[in-house]
């Protein structure tokens, strides 16, 4: 049996997408933990590596989290980490009415996987962007800022577009593509 390693979040559609992108082959078993943990202001990576030392204080043993930040070019970045309040107050229409002063509708949506092999150890980071615009929204409203985020090249948002299509191309896979190929490369 391999190690296995905790994934703390509060979030079962991360949690869905993460193992439907990994799929069985990963070289280590995950569990998932709810647990929804303090985020500390600050820049993307700090965030991931804060938040991952306090999972790591709080499960004795490996640990992964991560972070999502929405990025709107218009605005230097801003939601970005801060998207889930912004989300929360705003809605999907009100996300996409904040860029209505701005011609540039880009953004680039940003996953920052953050894993500690223990608490004492420095968290390595997995970061995986994916460029698109915010557009009106439009698709199931069953995960976050999907019905707004249109991937450059696509003529559907990521709530329209089949999940696995999704998770071919979204900032979480290109995130976890790079995990895969460090614990794959751990194995030898
Ligand atoms: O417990 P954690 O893992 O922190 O889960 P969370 O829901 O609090 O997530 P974040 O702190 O990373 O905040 C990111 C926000 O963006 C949303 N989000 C994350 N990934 C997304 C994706 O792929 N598509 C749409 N919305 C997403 C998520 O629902 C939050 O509202
Ligand atoms: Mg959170």
């Amino acid at each position: 049996m391999s190690k296995s390693i905790t994934f703390v979040t509060g979030n079962a559609k991360k949690l869905e997408e993460l193992v439907a992108i990994l799929g069985p082959n990963f070289p280590r078993t995950i569990v998932s933990k709810k647990v929804d943990l303090p985020e500390l202001q600050g820049e993307i990576e700090e965030i991931a590596i804060k938040k991952c030392k306090e999972a790591a204080r709080q499960v004795e043993g490996p640990v992964l989290i991560e972070d999502t930040s929405l990025c709107f070019n218009a605005l230097e970045g801003l939601p970005g980490p801060y998207i889930k309040w912004f989300l929360e107050k705003l809605q999907p229409e009100g996300l996409h009415r904040l860029l209505s002063g701005w011609e540039d509708k880009s953004a680039r949506a940003i996953c920052t996987f953050a894993y500690c092999e223990s608490s004492t150890a420095e968290p390595q980071i997995f970061q995986g962007i994916t460029e698109g615009d915010i557009v009106e929204p439009r698709g199931p409203r069953d995960f976050g800022w999907d019905p707004v985020f249109q991937p450059k090249g696509y003529e559907l948002t990521y709530a329209q577009l089949p999940k696995p299509q999704k998770n071919q191309i979204s900032h979480r896979y290109r995130a976890l593509d790079l995990l895969r190929k460090y614990f794959e490369s751990q194995q030898c």
